[in-house]
């Protein structure tokens, strides 16, 4: 399986591809959004990611033969239609936010304007690949914050590959963790398919293999003098893993070489840091970091922090390649019609909140003076303008004006024309800026994990006024 392929859908998909088909309506020009309803984590805000690997998998889909075959056994599919499948690919243009945007709730992220077979098709995969990057680096996000309020500053690495779901899981997850903010994996996979940097140290197995920890140690620096991050917690951490890599730390610096790290993954880590940090600096090795793994989370991480902890690097593993945690392990994004042939078009609820949102709109972002994010607004085009009103997407009674002294910025950009890439793909060097960018704009209490402020998303007096016509229109119809 690989996800470029068309079969990566569900199979309602293609059912009625084949009816839109069959009813002549299948080149009709249809708008579709992708966007999440409530932010992950229990969290104020979202890190977009996944959109390159999203693009790459649009502009490679084709049905082989062999796809056909397959479908044409199913039994359900006409051979005008599968014939039509032929040289089909997808054409359409979209407009999406970059990879690495911090993102909110209720806005699109991505917009598919395409033939209503193409944009039909490709909602299962784009689903698949930006629900899961975009949790996961959400989640890396969250730790990357609780660790950079350290006085002493803080990294994140991702360690999570043998709990991740599956192999591809894995794999997206180093991807999605490094545009969240995290500066390296352990997942050597992940780091040649993407170049991510490589990071690692050692486990307690190399510690075992040998008559005692000295020696373990010393063979592990005698082959990497430069790049050696020790294990402390075999035997005991501060009576024996201290004490021994002090040792080699001053054994490699006689052969003009340094201790890179130590590892600690068991125990206080508030309490050990703060213990070997002191006995680091006091023996001379200021410069050696202190990594930490076990278990870690953006809360244990902030509370190592709140304790006065010294760890330099944070090893996460299990929480971040799964997304783990009170408001994880999924993302609900969903993708919805919005217009067709030109007509916009909703899907009405009893809950207002899962009411889509009709027509071809726009995404404006609004920074105040001193660049910090303000609000987002949806219009059906047009730039908001100071004393414009402006409603909540849930709560039409929750309107106010917009005002003065904000910058408005098209939130968005044209990423896909025809089916084809409009620029060069972004490096994940540029998602991963970009995603620091942002965070460093939004207001400090849309940061804060618990509890956020929640950032205003807003719709613009237009889509406000269709959507109430349309949905008025459409309870006219039921007798409502
Ligand atoms: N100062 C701290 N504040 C909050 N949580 C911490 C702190 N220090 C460690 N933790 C976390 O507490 C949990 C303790 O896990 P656990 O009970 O497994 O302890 P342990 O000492 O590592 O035992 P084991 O050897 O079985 O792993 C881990 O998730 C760890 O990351
Ligand atoms: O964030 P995490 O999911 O903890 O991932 C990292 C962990 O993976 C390794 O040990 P492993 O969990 O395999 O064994 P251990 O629990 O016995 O250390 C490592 O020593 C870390 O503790
Ligand atoms: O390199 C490490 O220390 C590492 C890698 C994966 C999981 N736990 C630890």
């Amino acid at each position: 399986m690989t996800v470029s392929s068309p079969l990566f859908t569900d199979l309602y998909q293609l059912t009625m591809m084949q009816g839109y088909h069959a009813h002549g309506l299948h080149r009709e020009e249809a708008v579709f959004d992708l966007y999440f309803r409530k932010p992950p984590f229990r969290g104020g805000f979202a890190v977009w990611a996944g959109l390159e690997p999203a693009l790459d998998l649009l502009e490679g889909l084709h049905f082989s033969e062999d796809d056909l075959a397959y479908l044409d056994s199913l039994g359900l599919f006409r051979p005008d239609f599968l014939d039509a499948l032929r040289g089909w690919r997808f054409r359409g243009r979209v407009t999406a936010f970059r990879e690495g945007s911090v993102v909110f709730p209720h806005e699109p992220l991505l917009t598919v304007k395409a033939p209503l077979w193409e944009a039909q098709l490709v909602e299962t995969a784009l689903l698949n690949v930006l629900n899961f990057q975009t949790l996961v680096a959400t989640k890396a996000a969250r730790c990357v914050l609780a660790a950079e309020a350290s006085p002493y500053g803080g990294q994140i690495v991702e360690f999570g590959a043998r709990r991740a779901q599956g192999p591809d899981g894995a794999v997206s997850a180093a991807r999605a963790a490094f545009v969240g903010g995290a500066v390296g994996t352990s997942n050597v996979e992940s780091g040649r398919l993407f170049g991510l940097p490589l990071t690692g140290t050692h486990a307690h197995a190399w510690v075992e293999s040998f008559p005692d920890e000295l020696t373990a140690f010393r063979a592990y620096a005698a082959l990497y003098p430069d790049a050696t991050t020790l294990l402390l917690d075999t035997v005991d951490t501060l009576r024996s893993g201290l004490p021994n890599a002090l040792k080699v730390a001053r054994e490699l610096r006689a052969a003009g070489h340094e201790l890179r790290g130590v590892r600690l993954d068991s125990g206080d880590l508030a309490y050990l840091s703060c213990r070997i940090r002191a006995a680091l600096d006091e023996a001379g090795f200021p410069e050696v970091k202190i990594v930490a793994s076990n278990d870690l989370s953006e809360s244990v991480i902030a509370s190592v922090i709140a304790e006065g902890g010294r760890v330099d690097v944070y090893g996460v593993g299990t929480q971040l390649a799964t997304a783990g945690g009170e408001g994880g392990g999924a993302l609900g994004g969903v993708f919805k019609l919005a217009q067709l042939g030109g007509v916009p078009k909703m899907k009405l609820t009893g809950d207002p909140a899962k009411s889509s949102l009709p027509g071809e709109k726009r995404v404006w972002r609004a920074a105040d003076g001193d660049g910090t994010f303000a609000l987002d607004v949806l219009t059906l085009g047009e730039k908001p303008r100071a004393g414009q009103q402006v409603s909540d997407p849930t709560n039409p009674l929750r309107s106010s004006r917009l005002p003065e002294g904000l910058t408005w910025a098209d939130a968005r950009e044209v990423v896909l024309e025809d089916g084809r890439r409009t620029g060069p793909a972004e490096t994940l060097g540029e998602a991963q800026a970009r995603a620091r960018a942002d965070l460093a704009r939004l207001p400090a209490g849309t940061r804060r994990p618990l509890n956020p402020h929640l950032y205003r998303v807003s719709l613009g007096e237009d889509v406000a006024a269709l959507r109430d016509r349309i949905a008025g229109e459409l309870r006219a119809h039921l007798g409502a």
